[in-house]
């Protein structure tokens, strides 16, 4: 008898997440566990996140602090926060050798060499929207390591490229706090009990649809947008699409994935290779996408295709509903 898939086995909503990772697993005869228990790992990790930035109105953790990023921008304290409780959760966990974050020039070494897996992620995702209580995100992606076991990881390990991620996700801190992730065989959602200290199996097999009448674009830069995107805009306003932008990637990809619509981060004069990062934002929401019968282009090719060269390289992206994705490219 062929072995079920994780979405063949059926569990219904409202299970754990711990549940349904241990039943995804038993899909797989021979899986050893790790990835699971990275999974747990991450949602760890949300979960403190989470908790520090409920916080984040009475004590100072929303003001910038001064420093920069390797990408040159103020960080706010809560991206060092994040950045720093991710980086602990996957060190302690064990199954990660090394993780390539926004916040670092550089890939951190977690010592622990024996760890399969090497993920790079954006610990807080839209975090100029801290300090005034709009949703954030964490985005995060996996892949197994080529290098040898025991010894360290290096720079092919993360540039891989997007087809080869084994799983990735994103923890959206919104009016509740969702994990969604997807290890290949569909996008699963739960949402966090706060009384229960457990994620909750909430949206299950989740599917995007393939039209939709959202757009999600920053218009203040509309007249630095290349023409097909300045034409796929004007369509939006022909046909009375609603226009929604958080400024959260997360939170934008999130709504327009369960509703139906398109988020759009094109080139621009300012950043002519576009705003967004292949790595640890493009690539893991293009995972999202994919799986779960979207699209994800930087208007010439599937982004998931796109061969990496550097860690901190950008991308234009049109992501979302699959039709409304072909449209902007024929724009
Ligand atoms: O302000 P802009 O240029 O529209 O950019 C908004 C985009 O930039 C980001 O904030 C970048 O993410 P970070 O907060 O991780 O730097 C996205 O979340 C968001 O979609
Ligand atoms: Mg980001
Ligand atoms: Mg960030």
């Amino acid at each position: 008898m062929a072995t079920k898939t994780a979405q063949e086995l059926a569990l219904p909503v409202g299970v754990t997440l711990d549940r349904f990772i241990m039943h995804s697993q038993s899909a797989f005869p021979y899986a050893t566990g790790e990835l699971s228990q990275l999974l747990r790992d991450i949602a760890l990790a949300g979960k403190i996140i989470n908790r520090e930035i409920n916080r984040a109105g009475l004590v100072d953790v929303a003001g910038g602090n001064g420093t920069e990023n390797v990408q040159g921008e103020n960080q706010q304290k809560l991206d060092i926060v994040a950045n720093i409780r991710f980086i602990r959760a996957l060190k302690n966990g064990g199954e990660v050798c090394a993780i390539l974050s926004e916040e670092d020039e550089d890939i951190i070494h977690t010592g622990n060499n024996h760890g399969k897996y090497v993920v790079a992620m954006d610990p807080l995702d839209g975090s100029s929207n801290i300090d005034v209580n709009v949703s954030i995100g964490t985005i995060f992606s996996i892949y197994r390591r080529v290098t040898p076991i025991n010894g360290p990881a290096s720079i092919e390990d993360f540039l891989q490229g997007g087809s080869k991620q084994i799983a990735a996700g994103y923890i959206l801190y919104g009016s509740s706090t969702m994990l969604v992730y997807s290890t290949g065989d569909g996008v699963n959602g739960f949402t966090y009990d706060h009384s229960l200290g457990e994620f909750i199996l909430s949206h299950k097999n989740i599917r995007s649809p393939k039209h939709g009448s959202i757009y999600s674009v920053n218009e203040g830069h509309y007249n630095t947008y290349p023409a097909f995107v300045q034409n796929y805009i004007n369509h939006c306003k022909t046909k009375n699409y609603s226009g929604r932008y958080i400024g959260s990637l997360v939170g934008d990809f999130h709504r327009n994935l369960l509703k139906g619509g398109i988020y759009l981060y094109p080139s621009t004069k300012k950043d002519p290779k576009g705003k967004l990062r292949l790595l640890y934002e493009c690539y893991p929401l293009a995972f999202i996408a994919e799986k779960s019968g979207g699209k994800a282009t930087d208007g010439f090719g599937r982004i998931l295709d796109i061969i990496p060269t550097s860690f901190h390289q950008r991308s234009p992206i049109y992501i979302g509903s699959s039709a409304m994705v072909d449209d902007v490219v024929k724009s």
